[in-house]
């Protein structure tokens, strides 16, 4: 497997404050990796770091084998990073946008690649348009169109669907996994888990400057041992209490529904009590974990001491 990504011991201090405490990542090339973590967990520094914008303190980042400080130029070419921040030179309309970038990389006459983009994330109508009319869902396009023009090896979205409708987010994400299946590596960093839990292969969280796990999307979801057992009754559920005392549960009175957490060990006995209530089932529906159980589990968000 060729590595993408090498990232060894890198730390990044802000004064007292550690945004960066001695990662080590590991991606390689053709990954669809996810970066996740809360507000302030470092995500954005990291990726700061790989594009060049945020010096590190210590440590050793190398892409595609190459060192990037001492490949500076190279490395800046591997990369296409969508930032979280839109900003845009007022005075150029799409297409010029994107045809300075090309420049920007050395590329003359890249009008292939800049209708492609145009086309896949649906500015074709709008190429002529300066950004200042677009809709902010459009800069967000016109941003990614931007990262991709000079046809880089790695993909770096920053939260690229925040304030994105749906229907854009499933075209956008269509391209990118288009672009995932030609070879092109994509990391991806997103506070919408269920985006990530559905396109990334691996993923990494980062919690205060640190990873505190890495691991294949199945590995985490499996690491939370829990069921979520969601029944409907034809009859009233309010007396269900009673009997439901001692277990993790939830009663939708003007549903007639309940909600029962159980290990998977236990589920055998779950299913067994509820069978033997003397209530008419309607529905029923058996959730596993997802990947924000995992989140909150391992960034501590729920409270609690782990
Ligand atoms: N230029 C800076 N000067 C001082 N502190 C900074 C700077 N940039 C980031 N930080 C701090 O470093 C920490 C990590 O920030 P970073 O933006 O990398 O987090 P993040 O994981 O990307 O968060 P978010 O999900 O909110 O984008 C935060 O506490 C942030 O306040």
């Amino acid at each position: 497997m060729t590595v993408a990504i090498k990232i060894e011991n890198v730390s990044k201090n802000y004064g007292n404050l550690k945004a960066l405490n001695d990662v080590n990542l590991t991606i390689n090339k053709g990954e669809f990796f996810g970066l996740l973590g809360p507000n302030g967990a470092g995500k954005s520094t990291l990726i700061g770091i790989l594009g060049g914008l945020v010096n590190k303190d210590v440590g050793r980042v190398s892409v595609l084998g190459k060192d990037i400080i001492s490949n500076y130029r190279e490395s800046k070419k591997s990369f296409g990073i969508v930032p979280q921040e839109v900003s845009f030179d007022p005075y150029f309309n799409v297409r010029e946008t994107l045809e300075l970038q090309s420049g920007y990389f050395g590329i003359k006459d890249n009008d292939e690649k800049i209708n492609e983009l145009l086309e896949a994330l649906d500015l074709a109508d709008k190429a002529e348009q300066g950004p200042r009319q677009l809709s902010g869902g459009m800069k967000r396009r016109l941003l990614i169109a931007k990262a991709l023009v000079h046809d880089p090896e790695i993909i770096v979205l920053d939260e690229p669907t925040a304030g994105v409708d749906v229907e854009l987010r499933n075209s956008l994400w269509d391209y990118v996994i288009k672009l995932n299946k030609q070879g092109k590596t994509i990391i991806l960093t997103t506070h919408y888990l269920e985006e990530a839990e559905t396109l990334c292969d691996r993923i990494a969280i980062m919690n205060k400057g640190k990873i505190v796990k890495i691991d294949t999307k199945e590995n985490l979801i499996n690491s939370i041992d829990k069921k979520l057992v969601k029944v409907q009754f034809s009859d009233s559920v309010e007396d269900l209490s009673d009997q439901l005392e001692g277990r993790n549960y939830n009663i939708d009175e003007e549903n007639n529904e309940i909600e029962v957490e159980v290990s998977k060990q236990d589920l055998d006995e779950l299913l067994k009590f509820i069978n033997g209530l003397d209530l008419h089932i309607t529905d029923m529906n058996i959730e596993s974990a997802k990947l924000e159980d995992v989140f909150i589990k391992l960034t501590n968000l729920g409270g609690g001491d782990n």
